[in-house]
């Protein structure tokens, strides 16, 4: 069998079985952004891995090595961010082609140290071979949240409403001007790169809906809407219709989109790498959270409505129809 028969979850859930020998001390394991683990008074420890490798997550020729490094410990940080946790501790491991210069690798630990230093993640340890072929950085990271408030995939309900930090399809604006050379004015192209190679993941973002009664269901988009709202519906068991008018997305990006011939929905569902907070809320909350989040400076909008498991993942479109949401999102070995 070859692997975009079974798709990067297909093979996950293949390998997944018979994997915890010692259940006492594991809270969740594989299954969510991160592992939540018990630890001693009154916080649970998160742990997660993402890795980056060039030609599939960065080219060197559209990122410096600075953008790599932040972007590494930035993803990270990301994952333990939407269990609602702020993370700690982390071990970066590089395998690095024979002909890389020493002050790029510094560079790449530039770009590692500034991010790190914003959200006080310490970096003590990890491992450095030799690669016959990309660079590659893997970054191990733990954080914490306190004991009963990490907020998981698998707490949506028919009713809630679906919320988005910030814009979608910025990321992938940002990929399409790099990769396509598309025109736009200088500042949106900025503004879209930057959102690209340098993401912000949000983290007080995420602690402070960790703390709100009534966020049910927590996520972040690295894989694009479609991707993490199916997620989100394989892990809780309901289904979500989505309001395409509703989208939060950057009016550049939207004439970008059309310039491109995609579309933004496109962008939107299968882009990915927006890094933006993907939430559910039970309906009577509505009102209290929304004024929290005013009140903090977060920028948010109702994308959406959690419905029933038959309904599956939908669209209601600009003109009032609503059609099932085929597209995937990101996965790594889609054909
Ligand atoms: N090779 C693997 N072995 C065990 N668990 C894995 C592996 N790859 C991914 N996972 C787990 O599968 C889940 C989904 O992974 P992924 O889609 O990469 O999550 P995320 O988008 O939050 O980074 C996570 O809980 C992750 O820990
Ligand atoms: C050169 C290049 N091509 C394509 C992409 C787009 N891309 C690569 S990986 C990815 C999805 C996110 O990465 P993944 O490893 O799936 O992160 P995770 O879901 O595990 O957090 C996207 C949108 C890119 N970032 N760079
Ligand atoms: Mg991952
Ligand atoms: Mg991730
Ligand atoms: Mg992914």
């Amino acid at each position: 069998m070859n692997l975009s028969q079974v798709g990067e979850f297909g093979l996950i859930n293949l390998l997944n079985k018979k994997m915890i020998h010692s259940p006492a001390g594991v809270i969740a394991g594989i299954g969510d952004d991160a592992a939540v683990l018990q630890c001693p008074g009154d916080c649970w420890q998160l742990f997660t891995t993402d890795m980056m490798v060039e030609g599939i997550h960065f080219r060197l020729d559209w990122s410096a090595y600075f953008d790599v490094g932040y972007k590494a410990l930035a993803v990270n940080i990301s994952d333990i961010a939407a269990m609602g946790g702020r993370p700690s501790h982390g071990v970066v491991s590089i395998a690095i082609p024979g002909h890389t210069r020493v002050e790029d690798v510094a560079e790449l630990y530039r770009g590692l140290k500034e991010i790190a230093g914003k959200h006080k993640v310490n970096l003590v340890g990890g491992d450095t071979v030799k690669s016959p072929g990309p660079l590659v950085v893997n970054i191990a990271l733990l954080g914490e949240v306190t004991a009963g408030r990490a907020v998981f995939r698998s707490g949506a309900r028919p009713g809630d409403t679906i919320y988005t930090t910030g814009n979608l399809g910025t990321a992938a604006a940002g990929l399409y001007l790099l990769s396509q050379n598309g025109v736009c004015p200088p500042e949106l192209r900025d503004r879209v790169i930057r959102a690209h190679l340098r993401p912000e993941p949000r983290v007080s973002e995420g602690i402070l809906l960790g703390s709100l009664e009534g966020v049910a269901a927590l996520d972040d988009n690295s894989d694009g809407l479609a991707a993490e709202l199916r997620e989100i519906c394989r892990a809780s068991s309901v289904g979500c219709l989505v309001w395409e008018k509703a989208l939060p997305v950057l009016p550049g990006v939207r004439q970008l989109a059309s310039q491109a011939g995609t579309g933004v929905l496109d962008w939107v569902m299968n882009g990915g790498e927006d890094y933006e907070l993907l939430f559910t809320l039970r309906p009577d909350r509505r009102k209290p959270v929304e004024e929290a989040l005013h009140e903090a400076g977060i920028p948010f909008t109702a994308i959406g409505v959690v419905v029933p498991e038959p309904e599956g993942l939908s669209v209601e479109r600009c003109d009032g129809t609503r059609e099932i949401i085929a597209m995937q999102g990101y996965n790594h070995f889609a054909e």
